[in-house]
Parts: structure tokens; C-alpha cells; sequence
């Protein structure tokens, strides 16, 4: 019995409209977080702090007016937004996720609504204009990250004790819908805003604002899609409502981790987005990446075939320079990824999951009457184990560059398809062409 609800989920089930159907083809985004943190790269008086970059402010204790000084030295001489685009296009992304304005209130385009904005810097240009214009030109879709907290905004709550909290976060609310509103309206080609900072109590208990941020948006760009973070119900329930429905259009709970492609096979009824980091925990750019484990290009491959085999998207994410390069770690894993994307792409790119039973080798995705075999663990068999549902045939086998592979069957609705003979050195995709059967034959007792 479900229970009524005002600001709850707003629609039942996955949209099928183009711009979803563009945003979970896309499959793979970079993540691009860039602000006055990148300045200090984890470093504050002497002292350099291993948590994540962009919260430096927070783990050195500094006052936001003394934080927004970094403002005077915001001038990235290096910058270029065609170079960006063209990283990211290597790269083989569809999409890229900016932050227009992270926790600390610093806007990268010229915000009328606060002082701490790009104009107010010896760079004074719109970045954020400049990126739009440069990927969305190389065909490159860009997604806003918002950080609803604000610590440069003397509104900005954590929680409502009292009337005057009550009354400064109702203000607070409004100078975000009109930032929200300056951004959409600015840049009409946005096709996604992912919220972030709302998970404190003053928001959960503004679960109408949330609902009304959604439907601004939509109302201001049509078929925009909007993430779960951004949503509470009239209950503060997050993400998903009371009913326990999916708010927003896509879950977006899913930071520095992925479902289990055994035990969470849930989030496969839904749209998801994961995004992750290239050292254990960095968003923005910090100094010093030796001061914790940083993903090789496999590392970071296999979590991109593990999350669109479950039928999600994964981000991946980088923190440019403040000079507004990027450093060389990833420059040269954003090359590798797009190699090998270059190659095996199909795979990933319009695929989602096949429902087929994962194996040790790692992850199938699906496409039309295909499903791929994405083999991360080459098996001292030789032979990978393929478990077909009920009724499911392999029809053939062939390696993307073409190499048929022999197929075996094994057992009812097993086979074995053989590997390979040239050891690759890195993981490859075996398309598998497939068709139902009603085989009425039964061979195995
Ligand atoms: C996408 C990532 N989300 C931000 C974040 C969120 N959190 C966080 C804070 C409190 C509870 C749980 C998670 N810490 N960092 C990071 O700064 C980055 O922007």
C-alpha cells in the first residue's frame, strides 16, 4: 500500500524519450573537476592534507573569506577549451560532467547572483561558456555538476534550529534557483544537471525545493535529465522515495563504487550513473597522487565494462592544473582509454545488460542480437565458460578484428567458447551472435 506523497517520484519506470535514450547510449563521460583548489592541490600553510583535494578548505579549517582570497590568484594561462575537447574525444567519451560551482561557491561562469565568480579574477573570462562551446563542437554532450552547499553564501545551512535559520535558508533556496536558472538559460545546450551536496539535514527537510528544482529545469530545457542526489520527499528520503520509488532520472549513489554484478542486480530494473577517481580518493587536482593507490588504464576499464554491463554509465574523472592543464597521469590514461575504445567500443557504446550469468573471465553487455564477451581474466583453460538462459543458442563467435572463435557446447545451455591464440596483453571482445531456440531435442538426461 503505497502512501501519498507531494514531492515524491515525479514519473514511474525509465524514460524511453531521445534525450534519455542519447544519455544511457553515451555509456561513457569524463568527469572535469576545476576550481580555486586546484590552486593549493592539498596544501595549506606548510601542510599537505591526503584527503580529497577540493574539500581542502574543510580539512585545514580555513574562514571562507580567507579560502576566496585564492580567487586573486585564479589566472590558468595554460587553459585551452579546444585541447579539453579534443583529450576528451580521444578519449572516446560522449559526455563530460563540469562543475559549474563546487562546495566552496567558486563559479566557473560570470554568476550575477554572488562576487565569487571568473569575472572577479585576473582571468576574467566565462570558462564554463568556453568549454560548452568547445566539446559540444567535437559532438561531446555536457552534463553541470551543482553543488547545492555553499560555503562562500552567509544563507547556506547545515541545519534549521530556529526561526532565522528558517528564514536564511528559504533565501538561500532562492539564490539557488536563480543560479540554477542563470545556468539554463545561459547554456541551452546542457543536456544534464547532477547535484551534488544535499545531503544535510536542512535540505532533506526541504524536500518540496528539490521536487521544484526538477521541474524548473525541465520546464526551462526540455528532456534535461536531472540525477537522484538532488531528490528528497516530503519525508527527507533520499534518492529513492517512501514508496521507494527512483526520484530523479537516474540513480546517482554510486561514487568510488559499483554494485555487486551477483548480489545488486536490482539496479539493473533502473538507469544509473556511477563516477569514480583515478587515485583512491582525488577529485580535485592535489599535488601529491603518491600518497595513495592510482588506477592503471585496465583498472579503470574494467569499471567502466563492469558498470554498463549491470545497464549503467561510469564517469570517469579528472582534476586539471590551476594553470588549466591536465597533469601527465591523466593525459596518458585518458590516451590509453581511447585506444583501447578506438578498438573495442562497440561494446560499450548503445550496449546494456544482457542478463546472462556473470562468468570468472568478467562481463557480458548486450546490443540487438548480440551479446559481448569483454574477457578481463584470461582462463589456463583456454576455454570460457558460457551459461546461455533457457531457450538461447550461440549462433557464432568472432573477435572484433574479425578471428572466428570455436564454439563447444558442454552441457544444456552451456558451452565453452575458446580463447584467443594471440595473447593480447590486454582485455578483448568476443561478439557472440545469438537466437532464441524452442529446440525441442533433449540430448542430456
Ligand atoms: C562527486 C564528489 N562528491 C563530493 C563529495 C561528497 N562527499 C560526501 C560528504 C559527506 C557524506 C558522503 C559523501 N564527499 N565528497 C566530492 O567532493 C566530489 O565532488
Amino acid at each position: 500500500q503505497e502512501i501519498g506523497l507531494q514531492y515524491g517520484a515525479d514519473r514511474l519506470g525509465k524514460r524511453y524519450d531521445a534525450a534519455m535514450q542519447k544519455f544511457r547510449e553515451n555509456r561513457l563521460g569524463a568527469f572535469i573537476h576545476w576550481g580555486l583548489y586546484a590552486i593549493p592541490g592539498g596544501e595549506w600553510n606548510g601542510q599537505v592534507y591526503n584527503g580529497a583535494a577540493e574539500w581542502l578548505k574543510s580539512w585545514a579549517k580555513v574562514p571562507a573569506e580567507e579560502w576566496l582570497q585564492l580567487m586573486k590568484q585564479w589566472n590558468p594561462q595554460n587553459f585551452d577549451a579546444k585541447k579539453w575537447a579534443k583529450m576528451a574525444k580521444d578519449m572516446g567519451v560522449k559526455y563530460v560532467k563540469i562543475t559549474t560551482k563546487h562546495h566552496e561557491g567558486f563559479c566557473l561562469w560570470p554568476s550575477k547572483f554572488t562576487e565569487y565568480t571568473v569575472t572577479n579574477t585576473p582571468y576574467k573570462k566565462d570558462i564554463l561558456g568556453e568549454l560548452v562551446k568547445a566539446y559540444n563542437e567535437v559532438g561531446i554532450d555536457v552534463h553541470f555538476y551543482f553543488s547545492v552547499m555553499d560555503w562562500s553564501h552567509p544563507d547556506w545551512r547545515y541545519s534549521i534550529k530556529n526561526q532565522e535559520d528558517e528564514i536564511a535558508f528559504q533565501r538561500f533556496l532562492a539564490f539557488t534557483d536563480n543560479q540554477l536558472k542563470e545556468l539554463a538559460t545561459r547554456y541551452p545546450t546542457v543536456k544534464d544537471f547532477w547535484f551534488d551536496g544535499t545531503w544535510d539535514e536542512s535540505i532533506k527537510k526541504n524536500g518540496w525545493w528539490t521536487a521544484h528544482a526538477e521541474r524548473m529545469l525541465k520546464e526551462l530545457i526540455p528532456g534535461v535529465t536531472v540525477n537522484s542526489r538532488l531528490r528528497a520527499d516530503d519525508y527527507g528520503k533520499r534518492h529513492f522515495d517512501s514508496n521507494g520509488h527512483l526520484m530523479g532520472d537516474y540513480e546517482s549513489a554510486y561514487e568510488r563504487r559499483l554494485p555487486d554484478p551477483i548480489k545488486d542486480l536490482q539496479v539493473t530494473k533502473w538507469d544509473w550513473e556511477a563516477c569514480m577517481t583515478l587515485p583512491e580518493n582525488q577529485w580535485g587536482y592535489h599535488k601529491d597522487w603518491s600518497l595513495s593507490y592510482v588506477k592503471n588504464p585496465v583498472e579503470v576499464l574494467e569499471r567502466i565494462v563492469h558498470a554498463v554491463s549491470m545497464g549503467g554509465n561510469m564517469v570517469v574523472n579528472f582534476g586539471p592544473q590551476a594553470d588549466g592543464d591536465f597533469r601527465t597521469e591523466e593525459k596518458e590514461i585518458a590516451k590509453a582509454i581511447g585506444k583501447w575504445m578506438q578498438k573495442n567500443g562497440e561494446c560499450i557504446y548503445a550496449c546494456d545488460y544482457a542478463g546472462w550469468e556473470k562468468q570468472d573471465w568478467e562481463y557480458y553487455t548486450h546490443k540487438k542480437n548480440s551479446v559481448y564477451m569483454i574477457v578481463f581474466n584470461r582462463p589456463y583453460s583456454k576455454q570460457l565458460t558460457v551459461k546461455v538462459p533457457k531457450e538461447t543458442q550461440i549462433i557464432n563467435a568472432v573477435l572484433l578484428n574479425g578471428e572466428k572463435m570455436k564454439v563447444t557446447e558442454t552441457a544444456r545451455n552451456e558451452y565453452n567458447v575458446g580463447v584467443p591464440k594471440q595473447d593480447f596483453q590486454e582485455p578483448f571482445v568476443i561478439k557472440l551472435e545469438i537466437k532464441s531456440s524452442k529446440t525441442s531435442t533433449n540430448k542430456y538426461q
